[in-house]
């Protein structure tokens, strides 16, 4: 039997996130700090030799070709002229459109998954640079460290902040971030940050007004959390997340919690779990 591979396909938060400005294509200038959890998806990938690419897993609001998966893979393939095929499955745990990037991560992990089980070799700017074409956060997956991202998020700079662990509630609404980023009630304007690294006191996301406005639930989860710590919105929401310096701390506050949210515990963690195991099988 062809050879099988599983690999781990983490969520990140977003610990602080500024927006400089709106450029001419229309995307936005942000400043943000990226962090993954030790908490995500797992994909298993296994090699076809008639060059098709099957994802066996439905997502009930997603078309098969839609797929992030799918579209990284079929890139990947195109770009690099192989010719073998891959059968994926995916045990997904990460909720969509939550800010924990569960899209952009399973893309990730299906490049660097079929790097290696095709054998390609190719690099990481490369990877990198293919994944900047499918999302604006692929990139930082695609490098598995914690990073200061600029541009539209993918000039990135690793940085090395606290692992805390979190409590992450996942408020039961989408969030699309296309509808966030055209809010004329967004704010533009942060001054960029020069220090490095990064000050205390710039845990600030620019999109929390707009999503708190527009989202009841996600206001909500905010106010409760905020009891405990200072809760934060990663990326566009609708995800809300809070440290505690220890797992038995988060423990409590998310039994708290969970009584009548959605959510979870995790450690934070600068270098992602997927390369952690793909370090392992070299
Ligand atoms: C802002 C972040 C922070 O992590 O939000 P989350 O999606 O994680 O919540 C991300 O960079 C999002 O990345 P990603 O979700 O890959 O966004 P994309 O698919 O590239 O863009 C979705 C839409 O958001 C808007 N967009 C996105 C990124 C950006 N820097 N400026 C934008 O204006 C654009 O309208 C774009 O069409
Ligand atoms: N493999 C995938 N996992 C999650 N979402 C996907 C995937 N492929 C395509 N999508 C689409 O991308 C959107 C954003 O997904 P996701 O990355 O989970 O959210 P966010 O960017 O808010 O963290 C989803 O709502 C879904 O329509």
């Amino acid at each position: 039997m062809r050879e099988r591979l599983t690999l781990p396909s983490p969520a990140k938060l977003n610990l602080m996130l500024h927006i400089l400005g709106r450029r001419a294509d229309g995307y936005h200038e942000l400043q943000t700090l990226f962090q993954f959890l030790d908490y995500g998806d797992e994909m298993t990938f296994a090699v076809r030799d008639d060059g098709v690419i099957q994802l066996h897993t439905e997502f009930a609001d997603v078309p098969h070709d839609s797929n992030l998966i799918v579209k990284a893979a079929k890139k990947l393939q195109q770009q690099s002229g192989c010719t073998l095929g891959i059968d994926i499955w995916i045990d997904k745990i990460l909720p969509m459109g939550g800010g924990i990037g569960g899209g952009s991560s399973n893309a990730a992990t299906t490049l660097l998954g079929l790097n290696h089980l095709w054998q390609l070799g190719w690099d990481e700017d490369r990877l990198a640079a293919l994944g900047l074409t499918l999302g604006a956060d692929v990139p930082v997956f695609v490098r598995g460290h914690a990073a200061f991202a600029e541009g539209v998020g993918e000039k990135l700079t690793p940085v090395e902040p606290e692992e805390p662990w979190y409590v992450v509630l996942v408020p039961q609404v989408s969030v699309s971030t296309a509808e966030i980023f055209s809010d004329p009630l967004l704010t533009r304007n942060s001054s960029p940050i020069k220090v490095r690294p990064v000050p205390k006191g710039n845990s600030r996301n620019d999109c929390l007004p707009v999503v708190a406005r527009r989202y009841p639930d996600v206001r909500n989860a905010l106010n409760l959390l905020g009891k405990f710590t200072e809760a934060k919105l990663t990326g566009t929401g609708s995800c809300v997340f809070g440290g505690f310096p220890n797992k038995a701390e988060a423990d409590k506050v998310s039994a708290l919690l969970t009584e009548t949210l959605t959510g979870f515990v995790a450690k934070g963690s600068n270098v992602s779990m997927l390369h952690r195991k793909l370090q392992s099988l070299l």
